[in-house]
């Protein structure tokens, strides 16, 4: 089947080709199982719809990267942040990974894996969006949390609550070894990017919010009217990396993720949010992260399955599956 390119203009992505990265990587947070993820969304069948119903030509290794080999001897806690050497060592691979993919004109899909892998992936994205198109990139974030604390504003010390403060350069770092590798090239201004979903902000990054002077208007609009907000306001000419956390869906639909929050999103909203951002022909990259079929508050896996399955849906709405 032909990739149906014939409904939406595709501004930046045309040649129908799928980068997909498979991140088995839970370092950002404590809680294990979220690094099985993307085996249960592949397993599910994701990646042959993505082929053979939406008419990709995927790219991967057929291989879910752990990045073991990147695990250092001692990775003690440093300005607060647990495992900072670990998540620092396998962002930048995934940066380097992405970014491969997203030079090739490739649509880039990553799987995760908690949310601090972002950092490799727009990271990643931006850069070759910066060298093969001259231009910046947005990011759509759509989450229960903002995850933009600094390694001193987070009580937690967990890196997946930190991935924007270090793309935008809110949070700095010297060290190499310690996202001192992130450059300029890198980077994501806060003026392009948009938050949808949140419901979950720490007083700190509430304060960066206010700071940087973000509005506040989802609250008062269907999905319909903020989803015309969110791409008027990033513009017609500016490729978009769509980072979609699976909490950002109500724990209905999404139980088994690690800091769930009540009050969420249904299933559709996040499939339109994912379709929206497809049409605009603007979607350079996706992200799907934070399933995590080990918590389940269900019985006979019920949760888990549900999660996969809404994870898998997301996706497919993002690469352009649709009612006709
Ligand atoms: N990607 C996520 N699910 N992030 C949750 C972050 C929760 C909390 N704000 C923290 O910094 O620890
Ligand atoms: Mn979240
Ligand atoms: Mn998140």
């Amino acid at each position: 089947m032909k990739l149906n390119t014939s409904l939406i203009e595709q501004k930046f992505v045309a040649n129908g080709e799928l980068g997909v990265v498979a991140v088995g990587f839970s370092g950002g947070q404590g809680k294990a199982g979220v690094d099985i993820g993307p085996a249960a969304m592949i397993e599910s069948g994701l990646l042959t719809k993505l082929k053979e119903d939406l008419g990709y030509e995927v790219h991967h290794d057929d291989t879910v990267h752990s990045y073991k080999e990147l695990t250092p001897e001692s990775d003690p806690p440093f300005r607060g942040m647990k495992n900072p050497k670990t998540v620092s060592a396998v962002t930048r691979k995934i940066s380097e990974q992405v970014y491969e993919h997203a030079k090739e004109g490739r649509t880039v899909l990553t799987l995760g894996g908690d949310h601090s892998i972002a950092i490799g992936t727009i990271s990643g994205t931006a850069k070759a969006i910066r060298e093969r198109l001259n231009r910046e990139l947005a990011v759509i974030w759509v989450d229960a949390h903002t995850d933009i604390n600094t390694p001193e504003g987070s009580d937690s010390g967990n890196v997946h609550g930190m991935p924007v403060s270090f793309l935008t350069g809110l949070a700095k770092e010297e060290r190499e070894d310690v996202f001192g590798w992130l450059k300029s090239e890198h980077m994501l201004s806060l003026k392009k990017l948009v938050y949808i979903g949140l419901r979950d902000v720490d007083r700190f990054e509430k304060q960066v919010l206010r700071d940087h002077k973000f509005i506040a208007n989802n609250r008062r609009h269907g999905i319909g009217k903020v989803m015309e907000m969110a791409l008027g306001y990033i513009g017609t000419d500016t490729p978009i990396h769509l980072s979609f956390d699976v909490d950002a869906l109500d724990p209905m639909w999404a139980p088994s993720t690690g800091t769930p929050v009540r009050g969420g999103l249904t299933l559709r909203e996040g499939d339109f949010i994912a379709e929206c951002v497809h049409e605009s022909g603007s979607m350079v990259a996706m992200d799907l992260v934070e399933v995590n079929p080990c918590l389940d508050p269900g019985v006979d896996n019920i949760g888990s399955d549900e999660t996969v399955r809404a994870g898998c849906s997301l996706v497919r709405c993002g690469l352009g599956e649709s009612l006709l």
